[in-house]
């Protein structure tokens, strides 16, 4: 009887053993699969890092709470001693050192040709925006951007209600002259933000040689949440089909097999690779290697930016400095921002899916975030701007966030960019939504189009738009 429940025991430790072995091993794998990534991505976090222990020192040092207030030549000797204490070598050989992809050697060169020096603000210029990067609120600066210089846009030929209202044309079209509002003959396009596909010849033929081309991308696996947040709880399409799979965990299940719940057509995706499919990638290519790989590269040589949404701030500075807008035409307010975001509870088997899934949209982010920073660090005093900028955003944001708010906002000159006064209308226009701006921009495009009302839609007048955001 004794040996017999000391043989139980024996097989009783050895399962419990096995179990916790391989239970410790797959947290092994799922902690070297975030290791490699968090290795990937290290490199930007280096860049944040440093830019955070300027913030911090500046901060600790009691008058650097006054930064603005301070004469510039003080201020511009302070930063650069803090410079000087972190070592920028040591960084750029960190980022170097890193990188597990090669970049080729034409991608460097291309990159140190298409740098540009400009001198005043850039009028032509044509955002390509991607899906959940954060795009609404480059969108937003886009629209003030041109609004209040009277620029030309390009715009869905739609009525305002229509679904899919601020798309140009239907899934997969790219810009044609149908579906566009006309402009007037004496007028060029200069601006574009809505979501359209690119492709090549048409932005070649829509717009003015000299137009500056970018768009922004988002990490894929971030960019799925924020997908799956976003169309999941109004389950539209084909999303009803795999969150109502009575399931434990539904997302799991479609990233084992989800060409058993994607549209034929990858066009109508929002998860088959679509920041990709966004910048034109042909879908008969979307798991075509050598293709992706000579796609990105073909990318590279006709957008002159391509755009990080977890350095937003970042990224927008190096487009301030590439156009020459100023800190007033770059200040916003986030859009789309979704406060409450589900748990996907994705095991590393189900990142590792993701990954084969939307190979061509990791392609593209590895690609071009290398090259993100690598113009970062062909900038002199970066880090500075975007610590000077932050100090303005956030006042700006304090100021607007006042619903009845009656003052102006005196914002002082720096080195980087002129001084400028924040008025209560221009925290109304900050303040707009996707829908309300794109409304008052389609009713000037509309009535220059068809100057004597022949338009193709019932219009009420701009004034009649805007009338209930000033009451
Ligand atoms: N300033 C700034 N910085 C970083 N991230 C930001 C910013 N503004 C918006 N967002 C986040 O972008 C997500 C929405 O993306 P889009 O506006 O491109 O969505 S859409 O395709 O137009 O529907 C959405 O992401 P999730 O919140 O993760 O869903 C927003 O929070």
């Amino acid at each position: 009887m004794q040996v017999r429940l000391i043989i139980c025991c024996f097989f009783l430790g050895s399962l419990i053993v096995i179990i916790q072995y391989t239970s410790r091993t797959n947290n092994f794998d799922y902690r070297r699969d975030v290791l490699e990534r968090r290795i990937s991505y290290d490199m930007g976090q280096q860049m944040v890092e440093y830019s955070e222990a300027v913030e911090k020192q500046l901060r600790s040092q009691k008058e650097g709470i006054h930064l603005t207030n301070l004469n510039l030549d003080a201020k511009s000797k302070r930063i650069a001693k803090l410079n000087e204490s972190i070592n920028k070598t040591q960084i750029k050989e960190r980022i170097f050192n890193l990188e597990r992809h090669d970049v080729t050697h034409d991608m460097h060169t291309k990159q140190a040709a298409t740098k540009k020096v400009c001198s005043s603000p850039m009028t032509h210029v044509a955002f390509l925006k991607t899906h959940k990067t954060a795009s609404s609120t480059i969108m937003s600066i886009m629209q003030r951007f041109g609004y209040f210089r009277n620029l030309t846009f390009v715009m869905p030929l739609k009525k305002i209600d229509q679904y899919r209202f601020n798309y140009i044309g239907e899934p997969g079209e790219t810009i044609s002259y149908e579906n566009i509002i006309p402009k007037r003959e004496e007028d060029e396009y200069d601006l574009l933000c809505n979501h359209v596909v690119y492709n090549e010849d048409a932005f070649q033929n829509t717009f003015p040689n000299d137009t500056f081309l970018f768009t922004i991308i988002r990490e894929p696996l971030k960019q799925l949440i924020s997908t799956v947040n976003y169309y999941g709880y109004t389950q539209q399409g084909y999303f009803a089909k795999i969150l109502n799979q009575s399931l434990m965990n539904p997302m799991s299940d479609y990233l084992k097999s989800p060409w058993k719940f994607e549209p034929s057509n990858p066009h109508y995706s929002v998860t088959n690779n679509k920041m990709s499919i966004d910048l034109g990638l042909p879908v008969s290519q979307i798991r075509n290697g050598s293709f992706i790989k000579s796609y990105m590269e073909r990318l590279n040589t006709k957008f002159e930016l391509v755009l990080l949404q977890e350095y937003f701030d970042e990224s927008l500075i190096l487009l301030k400095r590439f156009t020459c807008w100023s800190f007033k035409d770059m200040i916003y307010m986030s859009k789309n921002i979704w406060p409450l975001h589900q748990n996907l509870n994705l095991s590393a088997d189900d990142i590792d899916n993701h990954r084969k899934w939307n190979v061509a949209d990791y392609a593209l982010y590895e690609t071009f975030y290398k090259l993100f920073w690598r113009k970062v660090l062909k900038e002199k005093e970066f880090f500075d701007e975007v610590y000077h900028f932050r100090r303005i955003l956030q006042k700006v944001n304090i100021h607007c966030s006042n619903d009845k708010q009656s003052k102006s906002l005196s914002i002082f000159d720096s080195k980087w960019s002129p001084g400028f006064i924040l008025t209560p209308d221009d925290c109304i226009f900050l303040k707009m939504n996707e829908k309300q701006f794109i409304t008052v921009i389609h009713k000037r495009m509309i009535s220059r189009a068809y100057p004597n009302g022949n338009n193709p839609f019932e219009q009420t007048t701009i004034e009649d738009d805007l009338a209930h955001l000033f009451q």
